[in-house]
C-alpha cells in the first residue's frame, strides 16, 4: 500500500510566502499522517492573480523548487507540488509543475500546455510544449494540469507510456463540479490506471473552487473525494491493481490502432 495525502488548501490571493507557510503545515501534518505522497493544487503559491503574475512569479522556480526539496528530504516524503507560476530567463510565465524524491532530487517539471481561456490563462502565460513521466519509486508517474483533463488524447498517450498514476494539481471552479468527477472516473477506467487529483478550496472574486480532490482507482472506484472543506486527506492505494485489471480487461492488446484514424472517413 502507497498512503497519499491530498492538500486541499485555500489560498491568499497573490501571497506566496503566507501560502508557503500554510502548505508548510499541511506538510507537516501529512507527514504525522505517514504519508509517502503528498500532492498540492494548481498555482497555489499565487492563485489567479494573472494581472501581476510576471512579478509573482517565481524566477526560474528556484525559490519553490528549494521549498519543495528541503521538506521532501526533511519528511522523506515524495512531494507532487501542485504547480505555481515559473517567470523563464526570457521573462515568459509557465504554469509549472514540480514533482521532488523523498531524498530531495528533482524528479519532474512540466509546464501546463493547455491553457484555460475561460479564466484568460492564455492572455498571461506561456503554454508548455512536452509532456513528461517520471517515476516515483519505480512506479511510472505522470503529472497533467486542470483543464489539461479535457484532453482524452494526453492521458490515453501517457497510459501507453506505461504510466501507472496520473496526477492532477488543479483550480476547478463551480460549476463545473460533474465534468471534474466524470472525466476522471473516465479517465482511470479506460486507461486503467489511478487518477489522483488535489483541487484549491475557497474564492477569488466570484470564482468559487469546490475542492472534491480525488483518487480513482483502475477499476474506476472512487477510493477518496473530498469535502468542500480545507484540509489533509489521505488515502492508501494499491499500485498491484493496474496489472490485476489491466489483465481482466485486456483493453491495451486489443486496441485497433490502426483504424482510430480520420483516414477512413
Ligand atoms: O476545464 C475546466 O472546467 C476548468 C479548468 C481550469 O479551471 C483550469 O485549467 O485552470
Amino acid at each position: 500500500m502507497t498512503r497519499i495525502a491530498l492538500l486541499q488548501m485555500d489560498l491568499v490571493f497573490g501571497r506566496p510566502e503566507d501560502n508557503k507557510q500554510k502548505a508548510g503545515k499541511m506538510i507537516e501534518e501529512a507527514t504525522a499522517q505517514k504519508a509517502e505522497i503528498v500532492v498540492l493544487p494548481e498555482l497555489w503559491t499565487t492563485g489567479y492573480a494573472l494581472t501581476k503574475i510576471s512579478e509573482l512569479a517565481d524566477p526560474n522556480g528556484q525559490a519553490f523548487q528549494a521549498f519543495f526539496s528541503e521538506q521532501a528530504k526533511k519528511y522523506g516524503i515524495t512531494i507532487v507540488g501542485g504547480s505555481i507560476a515559473e517567470r523563464s530567463t526570457d521573462d515568459a510565465v509557465f504554469n509549472t509543475s514540480y514533482t521532488f524524491s523523498h531524498t530531495g532530487e528533482r524528479l519532474n517539471a512540466y509546464r501546463k500546455i493547455h491553457l484555460f481561456q475561460l479564466m484568460d490563462e492564455h492572455l498571461y502565460l506561456h503554454a508548455g510544449d512536452q509532456v513528461t513521466t517520471y517515476d516515483i519509486h519505480n512506479v511510472p508517474a505522470s503529472t497533467i494540469i486542470c483543464y489539461d483533463l479535457r484532453f482524452p488524447e494526453l492521458t490515453r498517450t501517457l497510459a501507453l507510456s506505461g504510466v501507472q498514476m496520473i496526477f492532477i494539481p488543479a483550480e476547478w471552479p463551480h460549476p463545473r463540479l460533474q465534468h471534474w468527477r466524470q472525466l476522471q472516473i473516465a479517465r482511470a477506467i479506460e486507461n486503467q490506471l489511478f487518477m489522483i487529483s488535489c483541487n484549491r478550496v475557497g474564492k477569488a472574486g466570484d470564482t468559487e473552487f469546490f475542492g472534491h480532490s480525488m483518487v480513482v482507482d483502475p477499476w474506476g472506484e472512487v477510493l477518496l473525494e473530498c469535502s468542500e472543506e480545507e484540509g489533509v486527506f489521505v488515502v492508501d492505494i494499491d499500485l498491484s491493481l493496474v496489472a490485476e485489471v489491466r489483465k481482466k480487461i485486456p483493453v491495451f492488446a486489443d486496441r485497433r490502432p490502426h483504424l482510430y484514424t480520420s483516414a477512413h472517413f
